[in-house]
């Protein structure tokens, strides 16, 4: 049987053509596939990242941007603990539509869970949405947010890692809950299931994110992207 600490499942949503199945693709297997055709439906990959030495297991869902795909795609929001939402710096219409997809994940997704805004092909020289754009997007809908390119790798590993390391903090933070709720003395709550959506919200941004007292250090080490 093989050995992992944790299983979280990634799904990722926006536009047809945003570059979702590249961005698996190239975390996955470290390529960037030539002449890659729509998803049909939803596809899935795993792969096993090591965090601070813990083995993590992302079940990473591709699912399909068309339209005639979305109540196959929907169903699949639920169980996720992350879900990232794509789009291309280089095609406005794609951004346009992120209020739309918002208005999906908060139809079928949990309200807890991690929510990531993804800027993809920031390798073009033909972009149409500046990142200041994108983060205010990302600021006023509590979401993080980062720009990658599964073309030259930019962010790309990056993007799943700190998903990971996010996922894990809000996993030990829901423990410890659990464990003191059940301290002699303590008021027990009714504790969050294991096998829901794990996740606060918390905001990444292109630059530093603010400090504030309390703040989860894992939430401040995703480091602003090199644009
Ligand atoms: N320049 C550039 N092109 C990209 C990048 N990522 C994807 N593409 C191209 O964008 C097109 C669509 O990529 P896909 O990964 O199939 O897009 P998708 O979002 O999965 O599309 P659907 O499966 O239809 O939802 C392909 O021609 C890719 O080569 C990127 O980072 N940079």
């Amino acid at each position: 049987m093989e050995d992992y600490k944790y299983l979280f499942k990634v799904v990722l949503i926006g536009n047809a053509g945003v570059g979702k199945t590249c961005l698996v693709r190239r975390f996955t297997q470290g390529i960037f596939p030539p002449g890659q055709g729509a998803t049909i439906g939803v596809d899935f990959m795993i792969k096993t990242v090591d965090i601070d030495g813990l083995k993590i297991k992302l079940q990473i869902w591709d699912t399909a941007g068309q339209e005639r795909f979305r109540s196959i795609t929907q169903s699949y929001y639920r169980s996720a603990h992350a879900l990232i939402l794509v789009y291309d710096v280089s095609a406005q219409p794609t951004f346009d539509c992120l209020p739309v997809w918002l208005r999906e994940v908060e139809e079928y997704a949990s309200p807890k869970v991690l929510r990531v805004l993804v800027g993809n092909k920031v390798d073009r020289d033909d972009r149409e949405i500046p990142p200041a754009v994108g983060e205010a997007f990302s600021r006023m809908n509590n979401m993080y947010f980062i720009e990658t390119s599964a073309k030259d790798c930019s962010n790309v590993d990056k993007l799943f890692q700190e998903i990971a390391r996010e996922l894990i903090q809000t996993m030990r933070n829901q423990r410890q809950e659990t464990s003191q709720a059940r301290q002699p003395g303590t008021i027990a709550r009714t504790p969050i299931p294991m096998t829901g959506p794990l996740v606060n919200m918390r905001q990444l941004t292109l630059m530093a994110p603010p400090k504030s007292p309390g703040q989860n250090p894992t939430a401040a080490s995703l480091d602003p992207p090199v644009l």
